[in-house]
């Protein structure tokens, strides 16, 4: 499976709205605090934008509201692997993104055969809270020659000038949030990750 350079993750889909047109063609629903009802809303606006656009819709978390919402592509990370029902993700038919952090996080997650791994954070992260310190690029390459031929993800702190570093490491693709969410002018922004990813389409 071949996943876009980009990978662009969001909070709403209102972000989606604005900023899948310009050309994303990956994008993660990532909500942290909604009620039900509120999320289902959320996953079905998403999921519309994206089938308009042609763009691989990934919903954090939230597997089962995906699952009853027909979307195809959910990631988890370690807690919410040990509470989410993989038989039924994969009944579904739907693909499924694990973060990883450490050594036995990655033996963990290449046990449930995912469609990608994540490794993160790559460099210090804003957004949120971390236990672990920044990983740092080389750690990419050790985790490409674990994970081949399942792609890579790197995510934290990611910015257009630390994709060359990134991508030479082995990273398939590059997840951000604040680099463009946060920036005075996120569609010019947006624009300047998919400019910057090209080579690696
Ligand atoms: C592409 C990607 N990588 C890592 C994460 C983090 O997932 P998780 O560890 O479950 O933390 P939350 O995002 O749920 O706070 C991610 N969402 N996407
Ligand atoms: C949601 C998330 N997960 C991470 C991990 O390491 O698993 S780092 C991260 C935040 C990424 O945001 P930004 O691009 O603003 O640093
Ligand atoms: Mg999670």
């Amino acid at each position: 499976m071949k996943l876009d350079p980009f990978y662009l993750i969001v909070d709403s889909a209102a972000w989606i709205e604005r900023l899948v047109p310009l050309g994303l063609k990956l994008v993660q629903l990532r909500i942290k605090t909604m009620h039900e009802a509120g999320l289902r809303t959320e996953i079905r606006k998403a999921k519309a934008l994206c089938a308009r656009h042609r763009c691989q819709l990934i919903v954090n978390d939230h597997w089962r509201l995906a699952i009853e919402e027909g979307c195809d592509f959910v990631h988890l990370g370690q807690e919410d692997l040990q509470t989410a029902d993989r038989s039924q993700i994969r009944a579904a038919g739907m693909r499924l993104g694990l973060s990883t952090h450490d050594n036995i996080e990655l033996e963990t997650a290449m046990a449930a055969e995912p469609d990608y791994i994540a490794l993160g954070p790559v460099y210090p992260t804003i957004l949120k809270k971390m236990k672990w310190a920044p990983q740092g690029v080389e750690r990419i390459s050790e985790w490409k020659r674990r994970v081949a031929p399942i792609p890579l993800v790197a995510i934290g702190g990611l910015n257009p000038d630390r994709l060359d570093g990134v991508f030479a490491a082995g990273a398939d693709s590059a997840a951000v949030v604040t680099d463009i969410t946060l920036n005075a002018d996120p569609e010019a922004r947006a624009r300047k990750w998919i400019e910057k990813t090209d080579q690696w389409r």
